[in-house]
């Protein structure tokens, strides 16, 4: 089976009402091919003007979610609530979250399970720091985060999840990584479904890159055959993005 090209963007923590809408009619305006499936993760408060304004054969995702469908936890927004606005998809295990805001592998993958539960789509975002992939453990990361999630979810769920590859030290910096360098990461990924879930999600399961993706990177890393589309951030917040969403052609 052919996986259907996937590309997100993520727009991290930037935006503006005007900015918002700004972007939605340069993307409403440019060409999407019709064999690639494209997501854009907005922050919670842009996620309803974001899903009226863009074009409808693409999706809004929300960035991240908690693991309760409502009740009194101060700030926080339900995958429920994600849904109820317009989001299709939910981030989860960005980088960020887990090196910034402290989140781990179990956390993630309760986060997973409840998302898929409401009803969302989920994109997995897993990869290493820097330290690690001169460590040598780069594998070993990737796997310990694949498998919270592997433990959490059923074989079916699969079908819901797409996971983004996104080495830190490739995020933000410019420094992105080679194509062999993410088809080698996403092969090993391919292969340790194949053994740890079945062959049949190894084979039809989405793995995306993602780290300082641009207009002049995407083609060839495109090409690899265990690449199945990118995790924008920066970029998704030009109109280069349409680019992106065009690598393929
Ligand atoms: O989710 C997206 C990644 O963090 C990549 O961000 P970037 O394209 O700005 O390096």
């Amino acid at each position: 089976m052919a996986r259907t090209f996937w590309v997100g963007g993520n727009w991290k923590m930037n935006g503006t009402v005007a900015a918002v809408k700004e972007l939605a009619a340069t993307f409403n305006a440019g060409t999407s091919p019709s064999d690639v499936e494209v997501v854009i993760g907005a922050p919670y408060v842009y996620i309803p003007l974001l899903a009226d304004s863009l074009r409808k054969d693409w999706a809004v995702a929300g960035e991240n979610c908690y693991i309760k469908a409502s009740g009194a936890y101060t700030g926080e927004i339900s995958p429920e609530m994600l849904k109820d606005v317009g989001a299709k998809w939910v981030i989860l295990g960005h980088s960020e979250r887990r090196n910034v805001l402290g989140e781990s592998d179990q956390f993630t993958a309760e986060k997973t399970v409840k998302a898929l539960q409401a009803g969302l789509k989920v994109v997995l975002c897993v990869g290493e720091l820097l330290e690690e992939r001169e460590a040598g453990t780069t594998q070993t990361v990737v796997n310990r985060q694949l498998d919270a999630v592997i433990k959490a979810v059923s074989e079916a769920d699969w079908a819901n999840i797409v996971i983004a590859y996104e080495p830190v030290w490739a995020i933000g910096t410019g420094k992105v990584a080679t194509p062999d360098q993410a088809q080698e990461v996403h092969a090993a990924i391919r292969e340790y479904l194949k053994n740890a879930v079945s062959p049949k999600v190894a084979e039809e399961t989405r793995i995306t890159y993602g780290g300082s993706v641009n207009a002049k990177n995407c083609k060839e890393t495109a090409q690899k055959p265990d690449v199945d589309g990118f995790l924008v951030g920066g970029a998704s917040l030009k109109p280069e993005f349409l680019e992106i969403v065009n690598a393929t052609n």
